[in-house]
């Protein structure tokens, strides 16, 4: 439902994406990998509009690149960034209150995957966990129809319990709309993502079924840079570089 062909685009000089091209399905999960700077979080600005670029970008056969970020998100790309972007100073019935963009939001799928935001309603945003805001940020894109969710490293800083929770809750998501996932953590990926597009300096380095990608211990450690090996024992167990990444709960 996603085409990606030859996106190129800079920053400040250097030539981020240099003809990123792949293909995302009309369901399920399609994990964006690569090693840390490789232009992952780039390629799904990109496909928003946030960041200039060429090629060719098109929804259900509909050309989107350079459209500006507000009619992607109106015609329904959900995108979830990294830092999450809740706002802080109101509370969680606000922030989904604010996200509604259409006369009858559902809030009956958001309350039933995400109970806690229903009794937490009336609490400052700011003051959740990180989990929580994970929650809060997925449950108001799904207030709205979308037709794809693009989502930039939900797990990243959470504690091992928490990435479980969360990941539980995007395999849920992913029955109701297909998800172009981010992520560090592969054990997350390996619960979650169905085809994998691996990243490395800029291009797509491979792709294919991510069991493939994740059952060759040799293949995730030459394009990943960590090993294969003990996937399923903790959500976050597998995560490069994770001694360098903030602790949240
Ligand atoms: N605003 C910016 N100014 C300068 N350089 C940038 C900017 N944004 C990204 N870059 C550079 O572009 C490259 C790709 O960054 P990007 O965030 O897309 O990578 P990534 O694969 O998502 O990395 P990570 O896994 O660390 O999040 C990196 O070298 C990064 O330093």
């Amino acid at each position: 439902m996603l085409d990606v062909r030859d996106l190129s685009a800079w920053i400040g000089g250097s030539h981020i994406l240099q003809g990123v091209t792949f293909g995302v399905e009309g369901t399920g999960v399609t994990a964006l990998l690569g090693r840390n700077g490789v232009g992952k979080t780039s390629t799904l600005r990109a496909i928003l509009g946030e960041l200039p670029a060429t090629g060719s970008v098109t929804v259900d056969g509909e050309p989107v690149l350079g459209r500006p970020t507000h009619r992607l998100v109106r015609a329904g790309l959900g995108y979830v960034p990294e830092d999450r972007c809740v706002f802080a100073g109101l509370s969680v019935a606000e922030n989904l209150r604010l996200a509604c963009r259409v006369p009858d939001p559902d809030y009956d799928t958001v309350y039933s995957l995400f109970p806690e935001l229903r009794t937490r309603a009336r609490q400052r945003a700011g003051t959740l966990s990180g989990g929580q805001q994970q929650m809060v940020a997925i449950g108001r894109l799904l207030l709205n129809p979308n037709r794809l969710l693009l989502i930039d490293e939900p797990t990243k800083g959470l504690a091992p319990k928490v990435v479980a929770e969360v990941t539980a809750v995007l395999a849920q998501v992913a029955q109701r709309v297909p998800i172009l996932l981010v992520e560090q953590n592969l054990a997350v990926v390996r619960r979650l993502a169905g085809t994998a597009v691996v990243l490395a300096a800029g291009r797509v380095a491979w792709q294919g079924e991510a069991a493939d990608l994740l059952g060759d211990a040799d293949r995730t450690r030459s394009l990943l840079g960590v090993g294969s090996t003990g996937l399923g024992r903790g959500a976050a167990s597998d995560a490069p570089s994770q001694s360098s990444r903030r602790g949240d709960h």
